[in-house]
């Protein structure tokens, strides 16, 4: 060995070094780059050769410091271990941070908590400070999630990060210091293990969840923790100095500013630069295994070393000018992350984080943002430096990206809202909820461990079009950072008083179950619709039912009532394509010959929607028979009367052949006034009717004449039908308007209801600043469902979607069963389309077809996209092609909310001459008569205009297999190769 003995540096104190250590570090450099330095007992290594050197070298350099601080501060983590042992716990903790997972898991967490805390920062207004009041809880809670620690808030993992901290750097030996990092540590170990069983049942992207599925290797529990400690230690000082210091590098460079705004590739340029000029971790330690020579000096074997990146991020040999925060200075390699095995494994998060979300969002909605002239700004630190002060002011707010016109009603801040129930009500409102608060965290309680309520357990199974509407509320759970907490029952395991503290807004969406009572004598013997159809969906919670006999009377004329008698009618192949369980179908309804239908109305007053009586005319080997209707009128004017008409029709030349397995009696006008027990075990049903007293004898009674309140609602149902209880507590659905109203109708009520909240927030009657429930040990997650959900598709017999899970226990089962994680899906264009620029406008009800048009826009280089409703259309834009993306409703009618729309372009006089179009339509094939007529009524009217349709004319059946995404891809290819085809062969004008 060769090298000379260590120069002493005793004229360097940590005062200084705190302050500013960057003239320290250039005279170190200067002096040869590796110094003993008395005041903090290690030599330090500031040159940028020597640290590079000591990164590639672990066998000389090593990470295990003996004594470090940092071991008794956060335990023994992979950060103080060397290879093979840091490889295999780096390895475990990839997963959840690779490039891959931040793209498609975390950079759409991490908007919606920028816009969360922005719209905090802007609440305190000009004077608030940049780092935290914005980039301490903004990379706090993004940390938070990363982890998985459900049970904790942001303001926990600020604390527990600066105590272990300063723990690690407590070489003063302060007792105090030391009190206050013990104390997070036992705090961070509770919380871990509270999660680690919670993940178990709960699996999601996080970090804690990532651990528990590594197959062949399982991390002893110490370890877990101590590097978990490291990661809430290191992770969130790292992306919030980074942004604090590009921030403030920006504010003082108005010039660089301006090049980046103008260039936002130049976003991770800058922090780059950044974090290259100040490094947030500014030093950290090695200690030698044996004696060694580096940068000219000699070390001996067990030299403790620092090693200074703040300093070898300016070595003048490497850089020019290193000083100067430049982005246009030549990019060289920065040892801001580290280099060799220990290259930071955070990087990726803290890039996403900074320079794709933070910083762009920051800049584009302050304007003029800059330090406030009366207070500096401070920066400080050695061992981690970044900015302890930056207070600034901003000239006014920028606009806001506006995904949808019209829908995002509210920029200020976010309240935390739980919502109670996941059925169509409550999903609806959730919806709503993220479009006016696209950063509000939103919690979804469902007593189930499955989602969506009535589409799962009321809707009948042989209509699976209208079950069709969960995948857009699958959306929320997947892509739109709501959070489905299932089997957690309000009242069971959580009150609503608590409720109401953990969260700013409540929403009540429970619905109404409980079958409403005929009020006749021997009520008593009949069975609710509400029952029924829960059994036949398999309903964990609903008593198997008693097979019913051969005569059975259905009371009500309502959509209930027709769903009953139709089940009651099926036979094995009229359910396939259903989630219909065969077995149970046959046991309930196996001997049912006679379904007397019973209804107090004439046709033309019925209340069922007349597809339903024509779907029932239409089934094979059913006949019908008519009574009390009177003479119809043969007009075609009345829907319900002509499908009536149907009716008689269908039965003539059905009846009394063998073919007939169930034959429907139809009652109009009939009251039902007494139900007799028989001597027989069957049923008398007096009804008193037009033609006289009839007299029905059943072997069954059902009622369908709706439904009442549960026996546990929180409300009465009704009885605030504005949506509002009191500022914070609200009700949705069924408990709002009493039961009333279709599914589709819930969304268009959610959307009012989240107007209130927004006026509630804006005049401060509602806060914006509640922690939430921390998890609890028994709730299942989406992912939960997930395995739910692909374990009955699996199990599912010939002809039918699925083999639903019979009881509580079954579900809980199938959560926790991991074999059954699906495949993540590639979602991405199966073909290249052809770059076109598109407006969308969608015309829906139910919320499909927006779904449909904003996937289309996702998809498509150049798209643009509006809804029906708020567009005139003398507006629409002839330099783009018009992609019109529409549903059916009424008998064959556009939506309510596109009739304005539709009704201007089929008045006369409308010219759109030039315009080119597609359509694709949103339909139900089982509406034979009107399947998609709304978007065809569309396409005629637009052609009448002078309008010229381009491609195929596209249509999705909602009650068949197909995705609606799907099908409008395949459609929207075709269309934009012909678009693009034209464009080529129409020379310039
Ligand atoms: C009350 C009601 C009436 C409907 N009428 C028709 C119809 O006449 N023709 C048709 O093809 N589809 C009809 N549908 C099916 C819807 O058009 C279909 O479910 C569509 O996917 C809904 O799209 P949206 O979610 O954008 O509203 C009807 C649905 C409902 C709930």
């Amino acid at each position: 060995m060769t090298g000379t003995t260590a120069p002493v540096a005793d004229w360097v104190t940590i005062p200084d070094l705190y302050r500013d250590p960057f003239p320290i570090y250039e005279r170190l450099r200067a002096e040869g780059g590796v110094h003993w330095v008395p005041s903090v007992n290690r030599y330090l290594v500031t040159s940028y050769a020597a640290v590079h050197e000591t990164e590639l070298d672990q066998g000389v350099f090593s990470a295990n410091e003996q004594g470090s601080l940092q071991i008794r501060a956060m335990g023994h983590s992979m950060l103080r271990r060397d290879d093979p042992e840091h490889y295999v716990e780096r390895k475990a903790w990839q997963p959840a941070l690779r490039p891959g997972a931040v793209k498609r898991v975390w950079t759409g967490k991490f908007r919606a908590n920028a816009e969360r805390y922005l719209a905090e920062l802007i609440e305190k207004g000009p004077g608030a400070d940049l780092v935290w009041d914005f980039a301490a809880p903004y990379a706090a809670e993004n940390l938070r999630q990363i982890i998985g620690l459900e049970n904790s808030t942001q303001e926990d993992l600020q604390r527990w990060s600066q105590t272990m901290i300063d723990a690690t750097g407590n070489y003063a030996d302060d007792p105090e210091v030391w009190r206050l990092g013990e104390q997070s540590y036992a705090e961070v170990d509770d919380a871990l293990d509270d999660m680690l069983r919670w993940h178990a049942t709960n699996p999601n992207d996080s970090l804690i969840s990532q651990l528990l599925r590594i197959p062949d290797y399982e991390m002893p529990l110490e370890r877990i923790r101590a590097n978990l400690k490291m990661t809430i230690g290191g992770g969130l000082n790292e992306p919030r100095d980074a942004l604090g210091v590009t921030a403030w590098a920006l504010m003082q460079n108005p010039e660089q500013l301006a090049a980046v705004r103008s260039d936002p590739a130049l976003w991770h340029t800058a922090f780059d630069e950044s974090i290259r000029w100040i490094a947030p971790i500014g030093m950290y330690s090695r200690q030698t295994t044996r004696a060694v020579d580096l940068g000219g000096v000699r070390l001996p074997a067990g030299a403790r070393l620092g090693i200074c990146i703040l300093s070898a991020n300016r070595d003048e040999t490497v850089w020019e000018q290193p000083d100067r925060f430049d982005l246009r200075r030549e990019v060289k390699p920065h040892l801001a992350f580290g280099k060799g095995v220990h290259v930071c494994l955070g990087a990726w998060v803290a890039r996403a984080e900074v320079a794709d979300v933070g910083l762009p969002l920051l800049f584009e909605r302050l304007r003029g943002l800059r330090v406030t002239g009366s207070q500096a700004a401070e920066v400080g630190g050695w061992v981690f430096r970044g900015m302890t002060k930056l207070p600034v002011t901003w000239d006014g707010l920028g606009e806001e990206a506006a995904p949808v016109a019209a829908t995002s009603v509210c920029a200020a801040p976010a309240p935390r809202i739980a919502i109670v129930g996941s059925g169509p009500a409550g999903c609806f409102t959730a919806q709503a909820a993220r479009r006016a608060f696209p950063s509000a965290p939103i919690d979804v309680f469902e007593d189930l461990p499955t989602p969506y309520g009535l589409l799962r357990s009321g809707v009948a199974g042989d209509h699976p079009g209208t079950k069709a509407v969960s995948r857009q509320f699958d959306r929320l759970f997947t892509q739109e950072g709501v959070a489905f907490r299932g089997n957690v029952s309000l009242g069971r395991d959580v009150a609503l008083p608590q409720l109401r503290a953990r969260y700013d807004a409540v929403v009540l969406a429970t619905g109404m179950h409980a079958d409403a009572r005929l009020d006749v004598p021997g009520s008593e013997y009949a069975r609710g619709a509400g029952a029924v159809t829960r059994y036949l969906n398999r309903h964990p919670d609903e008593p198997p039912q008693t097979p019913l006999g051969e005569h059975v009377a259905v009371i009500g004329h309502g959509n209930v009532a027709l769903d009953v008698a139709r089940l009651l009618a099926q036979d094995s192949a009229g359910l396939a394509g259903s989630d219909i369980d065969d077995a149970v179908h046959h046991q309930l309804a196996g001997s049912v010959r006679v379904v007397h239908l019973i209804g107090r109305s004439m046709p033309s007053e019925a209340k069922c929607d007349p597809v339903m009586v024509r779907e029932l005319a239409a089934l094979p080997g059913v006949a019908h028979v008519v009574h009390g209707a009177g003479v119809l009128p043969a007009d075609g004017r009345d829907a319900r009367v002509d499908a009536v008409r149907e009716l008689q029709a269908a039965t003539s030349g059905r009846e009394d052949t063998e073919h007939v397995r169930v034959r429907i009696e139809w009652w109009f006008g009939a009251r039902p006034h007494l139900i007799e027990q028989g001597d027989r075990g069957e049923y008398l049903m007096h009804l008193t009717h037009d033609d006289g007293a009839v007299r029905l004898r059943v072997t069954d009674v059902i009622t369908a004449i709706g439904f009442d309140a549960n026996a546990d609602s929180p409300v009465t149902p009704g009885a605030f039908p504005t949506g509002r209880i009191e500022a914070g507590l609200y009700v949705a659905g069924w408990l709002r308007k009493g039961p009333r109203g279709t599914i589709p109708d819930q969304r268009a009520d959610a959307r009012s209801l989240m107007q209130l909240l927004a006026d509630d927030v804006r005049v401060g009657a509602v806060g914006t600043a509640a922690n939430g429930l921390p998890a609890l040990p028994h709730e299942i997650g989406f992912t939960g469902w997930n395995r739910i959900d692909f374990t009955e598709r699996r199990d599912a017999a010939p002809d039918r979607t699925r083999l639903k899970l019979p009881t509580r226990g079954a579900l809980l089962e199938a959560a926790a069963d991991q074999s059954c994680d699906p495949v993540a899906a590639d979602a991405s264009w199966a073909q290249p389309v052809p770059s076109v620029p598109v407006s969308i406008y969608f015309g829906t009800e139910s919320g499909g077809a927006e779904l449909v048009a904003k996937d289309l826009a996702q998809l498509l280089p150049d798209a643009e996209v509006f809804d029906l409703a708020d567009v005139h259309p003398d507006r629409l834009r002839t330099d783009r092609l018009a992609l019109l993306v529409c549903a059916t409703y009424g008998d064959g009618e556009v939506p309510a909310a596109a009739r304005p729309f539709y009704e201007a372009l089929a008045a006369a006089g409308l010219r759109l001459d030039g315009l080119r179009y597609a359509v694709f339509g949103l339909g139900d094939r089982s509406y034979t008569r009107t399947y998609s007529r709304g978007s065809e009524l569309i396409d005629e009217a637009l052609a009448a205009c002078g309008a010229r349709r381009i491609g195929e004319y596209g249509r999705h059946d909602a009650a068949g297999p197909i995705d609606a995404t799907e099908a409008a891809q395949d459609w929207v290819a075709g269309v934009l190769t012909e678009a693009a085809a034209e464009l080529v062969h129409t020379p310039a004008q």
